[in-house]
């Protein structure tokens, strides 16, 4: 034997194996069109994110007129199926969402990607209820306070948003209107939507609005968090090598994601509270905020467990990084122990991380796209001054008022169609024995997701306008349409793991949009420059800069 012959075999069989890994991995999904390189590697879709623009991506896909293998056009105006990974499909068919997001029977595990959202509290994994890829989990972190996000507890909430909407109108008037300065509104929406998280959550707004900037830097947190999440969440055993490895963690001091520290903090000083007997305690402390009913559900059922989770990565098996094959299992450890419940953690950071960002960029793009098309601007002026008129408007617009303005709730729908803040697909694992979708078999584990932004310009539901800012296609039109639209919008999710706090979201954005506009005339600084749009799974705008003039007399556009 040659000397070489060994490394040479080692390099041959690598070779081998990896052929026939690639050529497996494309053939057992070689029936789905989809960019050459993905059908290897998810290297191009870490890519994609990693530029932050995965949505414009992932829409001119499924408008590319693909060819399957025996050269047949596939998709001459919309490929309903896209691979963009070896093992991922996106799904282009509203009238799929059904399948992938189903509510009867078992239903599709979220994928691997939502294994890196977690945040971690004292070095160790906190589950959370947006996040679990574990079902039981999920339901057992969800049943007790499912109630409290319900839309008949909606208006329990209202006062406290009525609180912050004065204080945000008082520092606008302050700040902006008196002095004349140009105002950073998209910043300013975002205080807004921060505020009304900590006032209904901890009956203590954050301090965003009063202090005119991003409080212990938590946006800024929250930003970097999410783009780590986008981007490795497309490889998601990236994750356990670092952040989430136990080996690696242990040596370094105990980690707390920001998110959590600030809402653990907020806990400590309610607890402070609690201990007070004093007066103070009680004109500080709301017992229907979040916190007191989440607190008041533990009290309620003290068989809900407390738990941590920790991650037993193992070693890389292989050399190749490609083969790195890196298992890893979430263990559910259930203690007696009478320390705080990790339940309120959970819960209380999910309104964080989940409520907050996602509220500011849905009133960006509600305000912006009225103010670049004044259409809809006067139509829904007119609309809110006709109320105003009659007496079915306040100055500070109610629910119930809002709900009752046709064109204001066409404004809402339209705005999350047509810039859903979540921007990457919602991926979830097809189960055993595989299933069909749009005519497609798909074997079991493949992942399968519709992002959002693709399925709103599906044009079987919303035609060839769907990239056109349109409200009234909702006001017009039969019954029937009008709903095969309204259960084609994946603004919120859809199935058993929909957006637990949509109501809220509903109740922030159509009781300040009219009360804004009565208030307020409202123009775009250098109109010339367009905003711009980032994608990091939150898809923000950046640069939307206005002018503001008190708005008087009231009832002016009719
Ligand atoms: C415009 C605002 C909002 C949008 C567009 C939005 C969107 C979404 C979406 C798309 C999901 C499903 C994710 C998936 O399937 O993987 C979701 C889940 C969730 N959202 Fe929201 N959300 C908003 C506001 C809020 C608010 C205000 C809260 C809390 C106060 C909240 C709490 C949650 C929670 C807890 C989940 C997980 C539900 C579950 O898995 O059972 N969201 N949201």
């Amino acid at each position: 034997m040659m000397p070489f012959s060994l490394p040479f075999l080692g390099l041959f069989l690598s070779l081998v194996f990896l052929v026939f890994h690639y050529t497996r991995q494309y053939l057992r999904l070689s029936h789905i069109p989809g960019p050459f390189f993905a059908r290897f590697s998810n290297l191009p879709r870490l890519y994609w994110v990693y530029h932050r623009n995965a949505h414009s991506i992932h829409i001119s896909q499924h408008r590319q007129n693909w060819r399957n293998r025996t050269g047949n056009d596939t998709s001459p105006n919309w490929a309903p199926l896209v691979r963009y990974g070896p093992n991922a499909v996106s799904v282009g068919s509203a009238a799929a969402i059904d399948t992938i997001y189903r509510m009867r029977g078992d239903p599709l595990k979220k994928s691997d990607f939502y294994s890196v959202i977690p945040p971690m509290r004292k070095g160790v994994v906190l589950p959370s209820i947006f996040s679990t890829q574990n079902e039981n989990l999920h339901r057992m972190l969800k049943r007790p306070i499912a109630a409290v996000y319900s839309m008949s507890n909606l208006v329990s909430f209202e006062p406290l948003v009525d609180r912050t909407i004065e204080v945000f109108r008082q520092e606008l008037d302050r700040r902006f209107v008196h002095s004349g300065e140009d105002c950073d509104f998209g910043a300013w929406l975002q205080y807004f939507a921060f505020d009304v998280i900590g006032e209904i959550t901890f009956s203590k707004r954050l301090g965003f609005l009063e202090e005119g900037h991003d409080v212990e830097g938590i946006i800024e947190s929250i930003w970097y968090w999410f783009e780590y999440v986008a981007v490795i969440g497309q490889i998601p055993w990236l994750d356990s090598l670092w952040v989430k490895n136990t080996v690696v963690s242990r040596l370094q001091p105990a980690k707390w994601s920001p998110m959590v520290l600030f809402a653990n903090k907020r806990e400590e000083e309610r607890r402070a509270l609690s201990a007070d007997t004093s007066e103070k305690k009680d004109s500080q402390v709301n017992d229907r905020d979040f916190l007191s009913r989440f607190q008041a559900a533990l009290d309620k059922d003290p068989s809900i467990p407390q738990w941590h989770v920790t991650l037993f990565p193992y070693f890389p098996i292989s050399l190749f990084p490609h083969f790195l094959i890196l298992c890893h299992t979430y263990r559910l450890q259930f203690t007696n122990s009478r320390a705080m419940s990790r339940a309120l953690p959970a819960w209380t950071s999910s309104n964080i991380i989940a409520g907050s960002d996602t509220t500011a960029i849905f009133l960006r793009t509600m305000f912006h796209q009225l103010l670049t098309h004044p259409s809809s601007l006067t139509k829904l002026r007119a609309e809110l001054d006709e109320a105003f008129v009659k007496g079915n408007l306040s100055e500070t617009a109610t629910w119930k008022e809002s709900i009752a303005l046709p064109y204001l709730n066409a404004c809402f729908k339209e705005a999350g169609r047509i810039h859903p803040p979540f921007g990457l697909h919602l991926e979830r694992v097809v189960p055993q024995g595989g299933m069909d979708v749009c005519g497609k078999s798909l074997p079991a584990g493949t992942i399968v997701g519709m992002n959002a932004w693709v399925i709103h310009r599906d044009p079987e539901v919303f035609g060839p306008d769907a990239d056109a800012w349109r409200p009234e296609r909702w006001l017009e039109g039969d019954e029937t349409y009008i709903k095969k639209m309204d259960a084609s919008l994946l603004t919120f999710g859809a199935g058993h793991r929909i957006c637990l706090g949509k109501h809220i979201s509903y109740l922030e954005i159509l009781k300040l949009v009219p009360t804004l506009l009565q208030a307020y005339d409202i123009e775009l600084v250098d109109e010339a420059k367009s905003l711009t749009v980032q994608n990091r799974w939150f898809v923000p705008q950046f640069g939307f800069h206005v002018r503001l003039r008190r708005r008087e007399p009231r009832g002016a556009s009719l």
